[in-house]
């Protein structure tokens, strides 16, 4: 019955939407008055509910469709992974994500009572959710499913329209998502946008509601400056050097199996992936070792013809990746083949703070060991560079865990285990100072997609009660407003009817009785305390302990 009247709203909403003339001058700016004005008919929520049915039965009703895109995408070399592999690190926690918002969807959009004071009992007082307008999500390369599609199912969700700008760099995965996502979401209120950075720019002249972008700090900054022209509000998740504690006192073995995947998972194009290995001298040998093992155990002797082990996404990266090598001992791998941006993971050792490969992000499978003395020192060291996207830090001690979080800062902190987090929808995924601001992932996406309005409704009666905010302003009412705003109250619903009764006596014996005095007093005379009127007229302690 409910779908039925999505489908009649539907129906007149498309009508209308197709009466609305194309005069406006940039496609950018046709698209943005359409998604407006669509959001504006209200029609986005219900709407959504029966967009994400569609995408959820898509995705889980009709594999054979699903995996066409994935077999279509690996033979145009559209990811640099395997098409298990895409399914795992991408495809995977999409499907999570849009189970968990269609699950919940109704949870997170109802309203959100909140705690209130003395001053408030008897109202409503709750957040509503609701949508921001028109959300700009602008998508990077390296996981461009997860990165794009992930903020597209929170800004759907959330009931907003939203304009989905694919990187170019992964030219063709962009005209995948231009042909695929119109087969399965409305074009209309989702439009893709393809092209490089002049047609990025272009969008970004446009004011937008909210701003999503992932990708390089470089750019996050440009960003930032076009939301600010607009006070358009942004979200962004960047990335950065995320450091690797390993400490002595821990499975060595295990510790470096998980460190390698974390590492060369995807080729090191993760944003999340491990960009460096601290540990004791004493270790390092040990350490190297047991990641050589670990690549052997997971890409085999030649990695170069393992499924499993991708390329570098273009020979722009594939050189700059090559170019941090110079002034590092290589320990495992470091062949490579520039013709097939190939480059086998590799290890580096003793690499000094000053290296070429310790200046930026690596976003490659370069993972150099710097040695420290322990735990302070490693501490030292990543508090001296900007706050990371990831921390990870390995031992069998939670002593050195705990210090480890309690003495630095990142966007998430990951302990014996790397990349994990992201899939975990219930913890918040985003970077702090240079690694990003903003947050997503499950609920996240919704709230931050969202404006979360604060509303209060009051009924016009009980006026009694207000006297005390009126002017003229007295030492006596002062006091009644410190009472009834500074505590805080949560009785239950019992004891919220009982305050109730309790109050509306007290504010109606108050108010006869200042009535009575006013009369027989000049208006600023003796002022009495607030609790001197309530002992001498009602029962004060009984009122105090119900307090
Ligand atoms: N925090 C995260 O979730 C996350 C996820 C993936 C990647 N990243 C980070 O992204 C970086 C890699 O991505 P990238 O930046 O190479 O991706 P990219 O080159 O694909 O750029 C990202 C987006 O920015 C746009 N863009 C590029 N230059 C622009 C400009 N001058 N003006 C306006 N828009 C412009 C592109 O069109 C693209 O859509 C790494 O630092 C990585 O850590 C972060
Ligand atoms: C039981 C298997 C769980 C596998 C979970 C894998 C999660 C890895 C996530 C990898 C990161 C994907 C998106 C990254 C974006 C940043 O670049």
């Amino acid at each position: 019955k409910q779908l039925v009247s999505y489908e009649q709203q539907l129906i007149k909403y498309f009508q209308k939407m197709r009466s609305i003339k194309d005069n406006s001058k940039s496609k950018s700016r046709i698209v943005l008055n359409i998604l407006r004005s669509s959001q504006r008919k209200g029609l986005l929520f219900d709407y959504n509910l029966k967009t994400g049915f569609i995408l959820n039965y898509t995705v889980k009703k009709d594999p054979q469709k699903y995996n066409i895109s994935h077999e279509q995408a690996q033979r145009y070399s559209l990811h640099p992974q395997s098409v298990v592999g895409t399914q795992l690190y991408e495809t995977l926690g999409l499907e999570g994500e849009i189970g968990l918002a269609i699950k919940k969807l109704k949870e997170w959009a109802a309203p959100r009572p909140v705690e209130k004071n003395l001053m408030t009992i008897s109202d409503t007082v709750y957040i509503k959710p609701e949508p921001l307008g028109v959300v700009l999500i602008i998508g990077a390369w390296n996981y461009p499913w997860a990165v794009t599609i992930q903020p597209l199912i929170g800004a759907i969700a959330a009931g907003n329209a939203a304009v989905v700008k694919p990187s170019e760099v992964c030219v063709h995965t962009a005209k995948v998502m231009e042909d695929l996502l119109p087969l399965y979401i409305d074009k209309e209120l989702y439009p893709v946008v393809t092209g490089g950075v002049s047609e990025t720019q272009e969008l970004l002249r446009q004011r937008f509601d909210h701003i999503f972008y992932t990708g390089n700090s470089v750019v996050g900054k440009l960003i930032m400056e076009a939301a600010a022209k607009h006070l358009t509000p942004v979200t962004l998740e960047l990335g950065g050097k995320s450091p690797c504690y390993i400490d002595r006192n821990c499975d060595i073995s295990i510790a470096c199996r998980r460190v390698a995947w974390g590492k060369y998972t995807n080729c090191g194009q993760t944003c999340i992936a491990p960009d460096y290995i601290l540990c004791d001298p004493s270790i390092q040998d040990r350490v190297i070792e047991e990641v050589k093992k670990a690549i052997k155990e997971f890409y085999t002797d030649n990695p170069k013809t393992c499924p499993d082990y991708g390329r570098i996404i273009n020979q722009r990266h594939f050189k700059r990746i090559i170019n941090m090598l110079e002034d590092s001992t290589i320990a495992v791998g470091g062949d490579n083949d520039e013709s097939d941006c190939y480059i086998a993971p590799t290890v580096l050792r003793d690499v000094k703070p000053e290296a070429k490969v310790m200046q930026e992000e690596i976003f490659g499978p370069l993972l150099p060991i710097l040695s420290v003395s322990g735990l302070d020192e490693a501490i030292k060291f990543i508090n001296k560079g900007e706050k990371p996207l990831a921390l990870y830090v390995f031992s069998s001690d939670n002593k050195v865990i705990t210090r480890m979080a309690d003495d630095t800062s990142s966007g998430g902190l990951l302990a014996n285990d790397c990349l994990v987090h992201f899939s975990v929808n219930s913890l918040p995924f985003g970077g702090v100072g240079n690694s990003g601001m903003g947050c997503y992932h499950g609920k996240y996406s919704f709230d931050q997609l969202s404006h979360l309005r604060g509303c209060l409704i009051k009924q016009l009666n009980m006026e009694g009660v207000n006297s005390m905010r009126y002017p003229p302003h007295t030492p006596k009412k002062l006091g009644w407003a410190r009472f009834f705003i500074l505590q805080n109250v949560d009785l239950g619903w019992v004891g919220r009817m009982v305050l109730l009764a309790v109050l509306a006596v007290v504010a109606a014996v108050v108010l006869k009785v200042s009535r009575r005095r006013e009369k027989h007093s000049p208006r600023d005379g003796n002022h009495q305390r607030p609790q001197d009127i309530l002992s001498r007229h009602l029962c004060h302690d009984t009122i105090l302990l119900q307090f």
